[in-house]
């Protein structure tokens, strides 16, 4: 069966989305990381739109080693008052050096009058001779049918007469887009059926994600015969974006079994390719994303953990591996047995015969949960929890007694001051330590107590500090939960307390974070070998 062509366009209508913007050096960084997917054309920008754009494409012809990829020029029409040979834009196109080059024409009667204000032939006339104009100049050449399948329901005769006049002109590919994103799959699949048996040339797919349906559309599409799709990295664009190419390729590669890539094996860079661009985007990724996101494969009914633990089939709909993601199993209240049986054997301890002792775990964690705690957020605090009940761990400091005051004078700031005493090696410690603020003298004075006994506690410090109200309708008396992150430089962890008083719940995490610190190096030697689980 024929290859599905992917053209990603993550870099021309994935900029177009709200909030998105990249430099030349983060394109040219992307398309490197799309080719090495396997993509095999990467549409790079509006040449006639920006310097930048210009700039890529330039740069891109030095700069960029591609081995799957032809880099695609993005551009319209002619406009309705000028020549081909004399059209700002479609010379921009030509100048990029691209040796594919897409533009878009309207396919609706609608936009012709609305939107061009021209008459139905004069758009004809525009789509024909800026194609013949493009193929002229030795281009492969790709027509992007704007808003395809509205045109369609509303002037079918119309919309396919767009697609003849650009396969009369020699067009290469004919793309078919449902550009408002508010196409139904049926609709999409019935029209692209009808397309084929008018048209020759090979259809391509273009979809939206206004109606969360541009994926569904865009694989109902191959499955009629569409030969080529459109998408970006995580659905960025226009709007609600695109077609998530992140979705569209595991499904047409391991469901649909239509090959998209140059081998299987590339579904591997999947995982990592949507993490990067989030990067390079600044957006945060998103935990639930199919296939790729951290979530994916993140177990956490007990039920489920017992059945994967038998055999993974009975909860994954794929091996998390061949997109390059992981299983997670979580613990929280809604675990059984198997979640702290698999968390306890990752931990490397030793549960053999000890049913019962984990039972009481189990137990704790969701009394404790009950109680306000959330430990899938908190790895370092649930992994001190595992290794006190069931690793033999000794606490390395005895907690005696604190006081935290706020002071605040006339004309000058308010500063904190926090007192603790507390059992080290069998030695009573007690010290006093200023900060900016509650919780930061609270952590001096701690790190003051430790110092002697564990130097190491300076190459660690906070990161984070959240706090949320756990059933604010009781007002003052509400429990709070805080949560910490820290870091060695290297490693983060993060740990919580739960308390009606927002320094006992801080004392509480501030406290795991040091011990889970000091197991760690006591565990790994070095601070840098920390290993976070
Ligand atoms: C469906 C899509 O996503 S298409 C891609 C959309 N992306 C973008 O628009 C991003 C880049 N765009 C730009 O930088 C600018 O809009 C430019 C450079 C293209 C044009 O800028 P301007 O000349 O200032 O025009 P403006 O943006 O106000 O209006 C768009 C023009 O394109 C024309 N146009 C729209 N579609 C087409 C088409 N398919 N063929 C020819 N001309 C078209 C419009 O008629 C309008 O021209 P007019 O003002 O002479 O009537
Ligand atoms: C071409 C394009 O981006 C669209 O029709 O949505």
């Amino acid at each position: 069966m024929n290859r599905v062509r992917l053209l990603d366009t993550t870099l021309r209508d994935g900029t177009q989305g709200e909030g998105i913007s990249l430099t030349v050096a983060d394109k040219l960084r992307i398309a490197q990381k799309l080719d090495d997917l396997g993509i095999a054309y990467i549409e790079g920008g509006f040449p006639a739109a920006n310097p930048k754009d210009q700039d890529f494409f330039r740069r891109a012809q030095s700069e960029l080693t591609l081995k799957n990829a032809k880099i695609t020029a993005f551009g319209s029409t002619r406009r309705p008052s000028t020549t081909v040979e004399t059209d700002e834009g479609v010379r921009a196109l030509l100048d990029s050096g691209a040796p594919v080059i897409t533009i878009v024409g309207k396919a609706w009667d609608f936009h012709v009058h609305e939107a061009l204000r021209v008459e139905l032939a004069d758009n004809l006339a525009m789509i024909v001779e800026t194609v013949a104009w493009l193929k002229k100049h030795d281009r492969e050449v790709i027509f992007d049918a704007e808003h395809f399948f509205d045109g369609y329901r509303h002037n079918s005769e119309y919309a396919i007469s767009t697609l003849q006049a650009a396969a009369d002109a020699g067009v290469d590919w004919v793309t078919l887009c449902d550009t408002n994103g508010g196409t139904l799959p049926d609709v999409v699949a019935d029209i692209v059926k009808q397309v084929r048996q008018v048209v020759s040339v090979p259809i391509g797919i273009h979809a939206h994600n206004d109606c969360e349906l541009a994926v569904a559309n865009t694989l109902a599409a191959v499955k009629e015969g569409a030969l080529m799709a459109h998408g970006t990295i995580n659905g960025i664009g226009e709007r609600c974006g695109n077609a998530n190419l992140i979705s569209i390729i595991p499904n047409l590669e391991l469901k649909l079994e239509r090959p998209c890539l140059p081998t299987k094996a590339h579904l591997v860079h999947l995982t990592e390719l949507s993490r990067f661009v989030s990067e390079i985007a600044n957006l945060v990724p998103h935990s639930y994303q199919p296939f790729v996101g951290h979530s994916a494969f993140a177990h956490k009914g007990g039920i489920h953990v017992s059945a994967i633990a038998r055999n993974p089939d009975t909860y994954e709909h794929i091996r998390p591996e061949l997109v390059g993601n992981e299983r997670r199993i979580l613990v929280s209240e809604l675990s059984g047995l198997s979640n702290l049986q698999h968390r306890a054997e990752e931990l490397g301890l030793n549960i053999e015969g000890r049913t019962q002792e984990v039972r009481t775990l189990l137990n704790r964690i969701k009394q404790l949960e009950y109680e306000g705690y959330q430990f899938e957020g908190a790895e370092a605090s649930q992994e001190l929890l595992f290794v006190k009940l069931l690793g033999g761990y000794e606490e390395l400091f005895q907690f005696e007694s604190m006081r935290v005051e706020a002071t605040q004078q006339v004309g000058s700031a308010i500063t904190s001051e926090a007192i603790v005493k507390l059992s080290v090696q069998g030695e009573m410690v007690h010290t006093v330590a200023e900060g900016n603020g509650p919780v930061n003298a609270l952590d001096e004075a701690l790190r003051k107590a430790m110092r002697p006994f564990y130097p190491v506690i300076d190459t660690m410090h906070l990161t984070d500090y959240k706090v949320r109200v756990l059933d604010e309708k009781d007002g003052t008396a509400a429990k709070v939960r805080v949560l910490i992150e820290s870091t060695n430089g290297y490693d983060i962890w993060r740990t919580i307390g739960v308390s009606e008083n927002v320094i006992e719940a801080s004392w509480e995490a501030l406290a795991d974070s040091m011990s889970y610190f000091l197991l760690c190096v006591a565990k790994c030697g070095e601070a840098q070998s920390m290993e976070l689980t």
